[in-house]
């Protein structure tokens, strides 16, 4: 079975237009979200894009703030300021990757924890691991759980999950949603020791290392759960630009009960989770 992410993102936004409707009424509060683009990276711009789009698209306000590649830290500081201290931006999103001369994390800690609809603030990474309510959960991991769910059902307990990677912004927090979720959880990353047969142990299988085609059919158990992070661009056989993800799809397809693909998998739930979080972000400053 393959997960189908364009619709679970779908269905979501269709959940979120009900919802922000019914906070416009009830409390008279439209969500607003702030998206910050430094430089011009083509990926980021198309994802930026998407992102502003779909916010209007589910009745909030959304703005886009463009800087150009040699903003410094302390002016893009100032904008973040302004941000933090503005009642109608109940969201901010700093897009990354930020040119080399910013200090992502200096950016990341300045941001008004209940505004950080990324979800990558300390404040927001410890409330997650110390499973407070109140906690802006990163989008990539939330979309992994619920495609997880689309096909295992609510229910994941006792599972054992492999998560392959171990960045703050997927790894670790995946890791903590399925902990949330009373699974066994692995975390396995570049040194690991016999990855193989690590991910052999998967009921659910997380991969998010980054490298196209990483993960091969031989290593993923009988109608395991696979969901695919990856987004790497590599050539076909033609010389075509290609989207491809971290699992060698066509082979793994045909040993696991059910993969997410890529493109069309986790990817949109990124974007549709970004807008749930918005939602609650305007929940709690509103
Ligand atoms: N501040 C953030 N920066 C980045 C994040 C993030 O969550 N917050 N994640 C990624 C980029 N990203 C969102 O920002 C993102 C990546 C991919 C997709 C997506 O829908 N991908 C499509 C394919 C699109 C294509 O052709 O390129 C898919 O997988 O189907 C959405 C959002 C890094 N930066
Ligand atoms: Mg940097």
């Amino acid at each position: 079975m393959i997960i189908d992410g364009k619709q679970a993102a779908a269905d979501l936004r269709k959940i979120l237009t009900i919802e922000v409707a019914q906070l416009k009424k009830d409390k008279g509060v439209v969500p607003g979200l702030t998206v910050v683009l430094v430089g011009e990276d083509p990926a980021s711009e198309v994802y930026v894009r998407n992102k502003v789009k779909q916010t209007r698209e589910v009745g909030m306000i959304s703005n886009e703030i463009k800087l150009p590649n040699d903003t410094s830290e302390a002016q893009l500081l100032a904008v973040l300021q302004q941000l933090n201290n503005d009642d109608a931006v109940h969201g901010i999103l700093v897009q990354l990757p930020l040119p080399k001369h910013i200090d992502e994390s200096v950016i990341i800690a300045a941001i008004t924890p209940n505004k950080d609809v990324d979800g990558f603030h300390a404040m927001n990474s410890g409330r997650l691991l110390n499973g407070e309510p109140g906690a802006l959960v990163p989008c990539t991991p939330q979309g992994c759980i619920m495609l997880t769910k689309k096909h295992l059902g609510e229910d994941l307990s006792g599972l054992h999950a492999v998560v392959i990677g171990r960045s703050n912004i997927v790894g670790k927090p995946v890791a903590l949603l399925l902990l949330q979720e009373n699974c066994t959880v692995t975390i396995a990353h570049s040194r690991t020791k016999n990855l193989a047969e690590v991910c052999q142990q998967a009921d659910i299988l997380i991969a998010a290392v980054g490298r196209a085609h990483f993960v091969q059919a031989s290593w993923i158990k009988p109608g395991a759960t696979i969901i695919d992070v990856g987004i790497n661009r590599i050539e076909d056989e033609n010389g075509k630009a290609k989207l491809v993800g971290d699992v060698d799809f066509a082979n793994v397809a045909a040993v696991c009960g059910a993969i997410t693909p890529v493109p069309g998998g986790v990817g949109p739930m990124t974007i549709a989770c970004l807008l749930k979080n918005t939602v609650a972000a305007a929940r709690l400053n509103g």
